[in-house]
């Protein structure tokens, strides 16, 4: 890398990058554009929807604001639809999505797009660092030839990076995970891992672009195919009669289980996402991912399960399914955010509608009557409303606003025979046992039993049971 003197060196001996773009300001970009300008970096937002830079510039947007008006009040911190406005800065942060397409391959459009922009304003010294998601081998084999078409060199002329996100809506542990650093050489590697230093507690320089990718991957597709284990051992317990939550509670007093829980499904736009993202990187393999791909297929048929279980039980208290009503408490992916992305309760209405069953929905994360995109029906305006004289009611996504809800008062409010399908156990389960409400769990680990039930008493914490034990 010859063309670095012009960067002034810092007290750690590596060039210091004092503008930075940051280009794609969703939840990644826009929360590394405030950090990198609490570091004192000028930075320029870029992002091509005129309406998200508008919803930025007016705090409107669903992120958290703290940082945004010290953002917006530095001259030196700018945002724009253009790249081209971002023309004198030495660092290119592209945090833009890197979705599937609708065969589950990588869309990589947007990626490449922003890279093309880049190119057209790349100069000798600058560095590209990608924080987006993407498979092995990603960024040198896709993104540093649209980058070289500024004329320049990767690795000799300009810097490439991968610096993978770990940060996650309502998951503050995760914004201050360290930050994995791989890179096209180890000089550019210094120069990226200085510039994290400001904006996180800690780097972890790895040793290639490649393995970075893959740590990123590693990571989700680990948490995916361990919820798949106790999402599949949730469906035979149901058959065996054995309640799955009594089952976690004493497996937990073992010092090296590690507890995953089962849920209506795996939502958001990385775990069920990524393992089809590394099998791209296997397409030219002998060697293929068919447990992780078997995982995910796991996951994925949660909501279509549940939804049967729901038809099996109507039909089990002779109430045409076509005739009933569900209730769906919870539309996005995750608690106590407001993301629909591949979220299972969207997935379990899309799973019932065939059925002529009418589905009513709310979720306080969403603003009241909106449109819930690819289903077709508008977000209710409260929890009472949504489960009156409903024959079902599903907590499909477990917001803090919803530990509030009485299981009696849901009871008094639903048409006779209330089914509940609160699979992550969301509800007191004394108070739902004290309700006439009749929770899924118990009717498939009842009703189709054959095996004796499970005893309720005398169970042990997992803390007491671990009292002094380490993990191995
Ligand atoms: N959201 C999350 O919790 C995390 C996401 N990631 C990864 O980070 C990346 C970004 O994810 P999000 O921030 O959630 O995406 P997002 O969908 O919330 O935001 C992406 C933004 O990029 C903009 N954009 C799209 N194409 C563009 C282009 N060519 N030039 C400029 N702007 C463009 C869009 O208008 C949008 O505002 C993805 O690869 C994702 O897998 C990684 C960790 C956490
Ligand atoms: C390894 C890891 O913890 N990855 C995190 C993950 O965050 P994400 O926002 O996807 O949330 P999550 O807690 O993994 O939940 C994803 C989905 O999995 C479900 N879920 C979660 C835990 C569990 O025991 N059972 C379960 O079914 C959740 O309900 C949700 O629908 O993916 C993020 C990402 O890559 O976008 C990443 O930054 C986060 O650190």
């Amino acid at each position: 890398m010859e063309n670095r003197e012009e960067l002034e060196i810092t007290e750690t001996n590596e060039p210091s990058l004092s503008q930075v773009a940051c280009i794609g300001l969703g939840f990644v970009g826009y929360h590394s554009a405030i950090a990198f300008c609490e570091s004192g970096k000028a930075v320029v937002g870029i992002d091509i929807d005129d309406d998200h830079i508008r919803t930025v510039r007016n705090g409107t947007h669903p992120f958290e604001t703290n940082g945004l008006r010290e953002f917006l009040d530095r001259e030196t911190c700018t945002l724009s639809t253009r790249v081209s406005d971002a023309a004198d800065c030495d660092c290119y942060v592209i945090s833009v999505p890197t979705p599937l397409d609708e065969r589950d391959s990588p869309d990589l459009s947007a990626l490449r797009d922003a890279c093309q922009q880049v190119s057209t304003v790349l100069d000798d010294g600058d560095l590209v660092v990608l924080q987006s998601t993407v498979y092995p081998g990603c960024t040198r084999d896709e993104l540093r030839p649209i980058l070289e078409r500024s004329g320049l060199e990767a690795g000799a002329d300009f810097g490439l990076s991968h610096v993978p996100e770990r940060y996650s809506p309502s998951d503050e542990r995760s914004r201050r995970a360290p930050r994995v650093v791989g890179s096209i050489d180890e000089d550019w590697r210094a120069v990226t891992a200085a510039m994290y230093r400001d904006v996180t507690r800690s780097t972890v320089p790895v040793s290639s672009l490649e393995v970075a990718e893959a740590i990123k991957l590693v990571e989700n597709i680990q948490r995916d195919v361990n919820i798949a284990v106790l999402n599949e051992l949730t469906t035979v317990t149901d058959a065996l009669g054995i309640d799955i939550w009594n089952v976690i509670e004493g497996a937990e007093t073992k010092w090296n289980f590690h507890r995953y829980e089962p849920r209506l499904g795996v939502g958001g736009h990385c775990l069920p996402v990524d393992p089809h993202y590394f099998r791209t990187a296997t397409d030219h393999l002998d060697e293929d991912l068919e447990l992780v791909m078997t995982a995910r297929d796991v996951n994925g048929s949660m909501p279509g399960y549940y939804g049967d279980r729901i038809a099996e039980y109507l039909a089990s208290v002779d109430k045409p399914v076509s005739e009933a009503t569900v209730a769906v408490l919870g539309l996005s992916y995750k608690p106590n955010v407001e993301d629909p992305r591949n979220s299972p309760s969207v997935t379990l209405i899309r799973h019932l509608r065939p059925n002529d069953i009418d589905v009513a929905a709310f979720d306080p994360q969403f603003q009241p009557n909106a449109e819930i995109e690819g289903i077709g029906i508008e977000n209710g305006t409260d929890a009472v409303s949504t489960v009156r004289n409903a024959d079902v009611t599903v907590v499909g996504t477990g917001h803090d606003d919803f530990q509030r809800l009485q299981p009696a008062t849901l009871g008094d409010l639903m048409a006779d025979d209330p089914l509940l399908v609160d699979v992550a156990r969301l509800l007191d389960t004394d108070a739902v046992d004290d309700s006439d409400l009749v929770r899924l769990r118990d009717y498939l680990t009842t009703d189709r039993a054959n095996s004796p039930r499970d005893d309720h008493n005398g169970e042990t914490s997992a803390a007491d049971a671990n009292q002094g034990w380490n993990d191995e």
